[in-house]
């Protein structure tokens, strides 16, 4: 016998910018927002798969198109709560739907200073850092919001040492008191509550981490991430465990002596690959 273990789908890379225009009286500012979206749908579609009956399919196309009328009409700012909007609107509609899942992934765009002044209408792509969130919800159950941000691209060139650690026969690492520290973080946290200023909780997490990443004199990665994820927790009470990755994106001293010159800390290479890995998840214990 066989059967259908577990299914969903959905729409992904649901790509789509909005700007928001602002009239001040003679003059104007625009907001610019581009997000990337996924929709996924869990529900009663196994007469689908076993026989072909797409009664119960929404399909996948008006889902996107459900994306775009939605994102027209709703007053959300943060993506957090046009997340939500989406869910209820899915659900509300679909009563196939058991539960539905909205992927949004923001780009960063910063507007241009011109002559030192805020352009009200041109921007610049900020970096490849994108802020996240999943949002999910069953019917009649409620929300679990999974927000965080992918490839935050850090380097720190001092205070930051790695020693102490196991040597065996295979080891060819030297000790160092002085290395750079370059990694792109990826961080994902959990909401006490569904009904939180998202973007204002959001900086000051990403703040939190930023500012601990900068001063923190690491002894490993692994240590510097705990101080990250615990400062972003202590700043925050509206989250109560977060989760991080850093790659540690190796930067080699070059060797010059063959050169007859010295190299004290200047001259690195930059590799990607391979890299360490190093993932934590950190609570509030309970
Ligand atoms: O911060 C580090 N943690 C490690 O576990 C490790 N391993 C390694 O080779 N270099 C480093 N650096």
């Amino acid at each position: 016998m066989i059967e259908l273990a577990e299914n969903r789908y959905g729409k992904s890379r649901i790509r789509l910018m909005k700007v928001t225009r602002h009239a001040h009286g003679q003059t104007y500012t625009h907001d610019l927002r581009e997000w990337t979206v996924q929709v996924l749908l869990k529900g009663d579609f196994e007469t689908a798969h076993l026989e072909g009956d797409n009664s119960k399919i929404l399909p996948t196309d008006t889902m996107k198109n459900t994306v775009y009328s939605l994102a027209r009409t709703s007053k959300a700012i943060a993506m957090e709560d046009y997340a939500k909007e989406l869910v209820d609107f899915l659900l509300t509609r679909n009563p196939q739907v058991s539960s539905a899942s909205v992927r949004v992934e923001s780009t960063m765009w910063k507007r241009l200073t011109v002559d030192g002044e805020p352009h009200p209408s041109a921007f610049m792509r900020g970096s490849g850092e994108l802020q996240t969130t999943s949002v999910e919800r069953a019917q009649a159950g409620s929300f679990h919001i999974l927000s965080g941000l992918d490839n935050l691209v850090l380097l720190k060139t001092a205070n930051s040492g790695f020693e102490g650690y196991i040597k065996d026969s295979l080891t060819t690492l030297p000790e160092t008191k002085d290395r750079l520290f370059g990694t792109a973080v990826t961080a994902d946290w959990c909401y006490t509550s569904p009904n939180l200023d998202f973007d204002a909780v959001r900086t000051e997490i990403r703040e939190a981490m930023l500012r601990t990443f900068a001063n923190h004199n690491s002894k490993s990665v692994q240590q510097t991430l705990y101080a990250m994820a615990e400062s972003a927790l202590e700043a925050v009470p509206q989250i109560d465990e977060i989760e991080i990755t850093m790659p540690n994106k190796h930067c080699l001293l070059v060797d010059l002596s063959r050169f007859n010159q010295d190299n004290p800390n200047e001259i690195f290479v930059p590799t990607d690959e391979p890299h360490g890995y190093i993932e934590a998840r950190v609570r509030r214990r309970s």
